[in-house]
């Protein structure tokens, strides 16, 4: 399990390291580590260090001193070190540190052509040519702000990155790889938001911790491989603003049958998805109950929808019966009247057994006032500003949900009870005792018509198979959602490594994936 701290939580760890160790001692730990880093992506790049080309983008604090203490560390060996200042300020001794080791050192002039006053005697260049060098040059380290940052980047730096991040983007393969020093810079180093310029990195080194903003949708977007440095801090008792589940996570999660077991001790789930209008929507949520490993699966539609749906899944059984958990709501239109009013019953019926539930897409607008945390529901950015909107007099749209994922997930949560998955590029759930979890596992291909009416079905089967636990403890229910959201992120990568997927090769993928998950573990 990956775990995100806030910038508070790290600085107070880092304290007693501090004021036990040598000054600067932290800090030359955590540069070396980067260097090293940034030497093995330069000899994957470049075949060696020596003679290849590094510009550190410099701020005016530490984040700026680890960068210039790491091109120091690569000078040494040899590469081709310049270093940006963008600010009046920069860190003392990691400056001497670069000159020392033969580092170049510029600093940008502003637009009324003079160089910020008390740039130590750097040589002034002009913005553009900085930007050329940064773009020509192997691997651009950006230490332009880290967890002091307060807001989006500023002045120099915020024209910058913003004039170099759009030439990267346009630019063929072949370009500089970015480093982030410890976040990239200007992000919410809390609550992952992006509020102004940024330079997308390839690889982000953070020091001590994961930062919570490098999990959190949207800054999760631009990190790209994100590596932790250990610096020894001690952050036990220090609860996590948020966690990303790995494969071994999910593996201890997961319910795996026991010899003894038969279809209805494994657990039976009720689907009520599909209508005339969308019949796929109950093919795609049952497959992904079955393929996933629902002991049974009870299917609840239109008789139309129904011969499709056993067309489809032989194994599935039409009609009531006891069920452990339920999956409601996709490709069901409110309007449809019989269908919806299924869901109504259903969700009244199994409020009053108390039995977990998955609630998606149409089944979203027919939840009741108050939901408990066995409640689980999945909407996308549109559906869940529309379920804000609809019980509060705010105007939340897609744009508002997406710029900030992780405090409308919370809202939504408050508003109904229930928990919360938020689905997206990086997906967000939010359970009892604001547990966070940010999956990011899919590839950019799963944003793909019906495949969310895969993962209804796959997280129903899960809360099936482990409704007992659930009820006893509800904080369970978010981390079987975080589980269910990482199995098929990664199903649609096997399904179709780097290229289309469709939602039924998702949900075909899900058994190989679940096996690869449980690979090495015994029975639950
Ligand atoms: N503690 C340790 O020993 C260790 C720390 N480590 C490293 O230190 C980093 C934290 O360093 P830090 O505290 O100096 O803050 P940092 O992120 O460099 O920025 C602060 C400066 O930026 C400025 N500024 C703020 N917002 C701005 C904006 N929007 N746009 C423009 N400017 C802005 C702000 O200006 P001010 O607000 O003061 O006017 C201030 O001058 C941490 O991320 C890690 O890399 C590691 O080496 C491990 C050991
Ligand atoms: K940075």
């Amino acid at each position: 399990m990956i775990l995100g701290y806030t910038a508070a939580q790290v600085r107070a760890a880092e304290q007693p390291l501090l004021e036990s160790g040598p000054a600067g001692a932290l800090m030359e730990r955590a540069a070396f580590a980067l260097a090293v880093r940034v030497g093995r992506l330069l000899r994957e790049r470049r075949g060696r260090v020596r003679g290849s080309a590094v510009v550190l983008l410099v701020g005016p604090g530490n984040n700026g001193g680890d960068a210039l203490h790491a091109g120091a560390e690569l000078a040494r060996r040899g590469a081709r070190v310049l270093a940006v200042l963008t600010s009046t300020r920069a860190h003392d001794a990691g400056l001497a540190a670069l000159v020392a080791a033969g580092g170049r050192v510029v600093t940008v002039v502003g637009e009324d052509g003079v160089p910020p006053a008390g740039a130590g005697g750097a040589e002034p260049v002009w913005l553009g040519d900085a930007i050329a060098e940064a773009s020509a040059c192997d691997v651009v380290l950006d230490g332009l702000l880290g967890i002091g940052a307060r807001g989006g980047l500023r002045g120099e730096a915020a024209e910058l990155v913003l004039l170099l991040a759009e030439l990267l983007a346009d630019d063929a393969p072949g370009g500089p790889a970015v480093v982030a020093v410890d976040t990239p810079s200007g992000v919410g180093v809390d609550d992952g938001a992006v509020a102004g310029p940024l330079l997308p990195a390839d690889l982000t080194v953070t020091f001590g911790a994961a930062k919570a903003g490098l999990l959190l949708p949207p800054a999760s977007g631009v990190v790209g491989q994100v590596e932790v440095v250990d610096l020894g801090l001690d952050l036990v008792g220090r609860t996590p603003a948020v966690a990303r589940l790995e494969r071994d996570d999910v593996a201890a999660l997961w319910p795996v049958p026991g010899a003894s077991a038969q279809k209805y001790s494994r657990g039976v789930l009720g689907v009520v998805a599909g209508t005339a209008a969308y019949p796929g929507a109950g093919v795609l949520t049952v497959s992904g109950a079955v393929r996933g490993g629902a002991g049974m699966v009870r299917y609840l539609g239109p008789p139309g929808v129904t011969a499709a749906v056993l067309s489809a899944r032989p194994e599935v059984v039409a009609g009531e019966g006891r069920v452990q958990a339920w999956a409601l709501g996709p490709g069901v239109d409110p309007h449809d009247r019989v269908q919806a009013d299924r869901v109504r019953d259903v969700l009244g019926e199994a409020l009053v057994q108390g039995l977990p539930v998955v609630v998606d897409a149409g089944g979203l607008s027919l939840l009741p006032g108050r939901v408990p945390p066995w409640v689980v529901l999945t909407p996308h950015a549109g559906e869940l500003a529309d379920l804000v909107s609809v019980r509060t007099d705010e105007e939340v749209g897609r744009a508002a949900v997406e710029a900030e994922p992780l405090r409308w997930a919370r809202r939504a949560r408050e508003l109904t009870g229930a928990t919360v998955l938020l689905k997206g590029p990086t997906t967000v759930v939010v359970g009892v005792h604001d547990a966070v979890y940010a999956q990011a596992d899919g590839p950019a291909w799963l944003a793909t018509a019906g495949s969310g009416d895969v993962l209804t079905g796959l997280l129903g089967a899960l809360l099936a198979g482990r409704a007992a636990d659930v009820l006893e403890d509800p904080t369970l229910a978010a981390a079987l959602a975080a589980a269910a959201a990482l199995v098929h992120g990664r199903a649609a990568e096997r399904a179709q490594p780097g290229g289309p997927v469709s939602a039924l090769a998702v949900a075909d993928a899900l058994p190989a994936e679940v096996a690869a998950v449980l690979d090495g573990r015994g029975a639950r």
